[in-house]
């Protein structure tokens, strides 16, 4: 059978339900996913003084190949995203300015150090995302920020920052769609707090510096992200789901969720509808946490499936901003966001070939039983031919064909690399 011969089975059988699988393929190529350049260098940037990687993350593995240079790591981009279906947007660090052999610090930092980023993301058609860089950098050695006990240091990243959200705002200016400008600190302590309050007034108080710089939502949005704990910050984190979830609240922020940041067994599906119903919009950062915020590939797991679920299901598709977080130095790299992205799609496509409206009838009438054979008998549904009709449909390879892609660019490209 052909790619087209088992679509035709494939809708056939979703149509029953009465999903519009033509309709569900034009919802799916609206939605844009973040892609994080941090993948394709194991977070290295291209600061002319460079810095080890600290704030508490690590990247593991030594596979050849990396990006070195801003040249190679769009290379790569494009590469990738030849091989994943729709239209997507790339999100960088301010570690990815581009300053011409000179060293500039990153309060200084202006929209004119990312012009190649701009011109490289009008040609390919893609939206860009910000996040200023508050860890590797020697003004960040003791793991505090904008939470430091020293006036001087906060300065230094509020000024960071504020130069961030500009830069940002030139992104959306420039790209007609607004830039989501996040901000992810990694400050908080090893052992057990003496006072867990100073810190967190001085991190509101910081927050308010850089806020009171008005942009406009055209152009930047701002998200904070929160996490439990980090390499170095086992006790306490200052910028804990709680302090930033009141935060965004108060100031009209957006929450961001990363889904590595929390205890375990704690769900990021299962926030979406809580938070959907005092903000407005919030944001993702998916992830793969194995054990700990390890950061691994996302794959196409119950998480993954159920995050979809909860965007599409509540109607939340143009309220979660979706972006990728993962960096995985033990594979080829640009397996690794061919592999993640595609995994958040098939995802979305998923949700959105699920019944949710008779699935959540039989709910409210208590009848869980057909709720529940209806939950799993979908899961063999063939979900998988309309997959590869929408890849052949948008001119990318169909099932595991874009590994040829992959061999075929590390053989010519990656392995010349030093
Ligand atoms: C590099 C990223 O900004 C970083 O991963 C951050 O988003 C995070 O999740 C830290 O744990
Ligand atoms: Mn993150």
């Amino acid at each position: 059978m052909t790619i087209r011969e088992n679509y035709a089975y494939a809708k056939a059988a979703y149509e029953k339900w009465g999903i519009s699988v033509d309709e569900v393929l034009e919802k799916l190529k609206m939605i844009p996913i973040s892609i994080h350049c941090w993948q394709g260098d194991d977070i290295g940037g291209f600061e002319v003084n460079r810095n080890e990687l600290s704030g508490g993350i690590d990247v593991t593995g030594n596979y050849p190949g990396k990006a070195s240079t801003p040249e190679e790591l769009r290379s790569d981009l494009e590469k990738a995203l030849s091989l994943i279906p729709g239209k997507h947007r790339v999100n960088l660090h301010s570690i990815y300015a581009e300053t011409a052999g000179e060293a500039v610090e990153r309060d200084q930092l202006e929209p004119k150090h990312f012009e190649q980023w701009v011109s490289w993301a009008k040609e390919n058609g893609l939206g860009l995302d910000f996040n200023p860089t508050l860890f590797a950098h020697p003004k960040a050695d003791d793991g505090l920020t904008l939470a430091h006990p020293d006036r001087e240091i906060r300065e230094f990243w509020i000024r960071h920052c504020i130069a961030s959200r500009r830069i940002a705002e030139y992104f959306g200016k420039e790209l007609g769609t607004p830039a989501l400008t996040n901000i992810w600190i990694p400050d908080g302590y090893k052992d057990i707090p003496s006072d867990r309050l100073t810190p967190r007034q001085r991190l509101k108080e910081s927050l308010d510096k850089i806020f009171a710089v008005a942009i406009d939502e055209a152009y930047n949005l701002d998200a904070i992200e929160s996490k439990l704990f980090g390499i170095g910050s086992e006790a306490y984190v200052v910028g804990s789901h709680e302090f930033y979830l009141g935060y965004a609240l108060k100031n009209n922020k957006l929450c961001l969720l990363d889904t590595g940041h929390f205890h375990p067994t704690e769900a990021v599906s299962n926030k979406i509808s809580s938070m959907l119903l005092y903000s407005d919009k919030l944001a993702l950062h998916v992830s793969r946490p194995v054990r700990w915020d390890s950061d691994h590939v996302v794959i196409l797991d119950d998480e993954l499936r159920e995050i979809a679920h909860e965007i599409v299901r509540n109607d939340a598709l143009d309220k979660v901003m979706i972006g990728l977080d993962f960096f995985d130095a033990s594979i080829n790299r640009v397996a690794a966001w061919v592999i993640g992205t595609r995994n958040m799609l098939k995802a979305l496509l998923y949700a959105l070939l699920t019944p949710a409206k008779q699935l959540k009838a039989l709910q409210e009438e208590g009848n869980f039983t057909e709720r529940l054979a209806l939950m799993e008998e979908f899961k063999t549904y063939p979900f998988g031919a309309v997959w590869d009709y929408y890849c052949e449909t948008m001119g990318v390879p169909t099932r595991e064909a874009w590994l040829d892609d992959i061999k075929t660019y590390e053989k010519a490209v990656l392995s010349l690399r030093s």
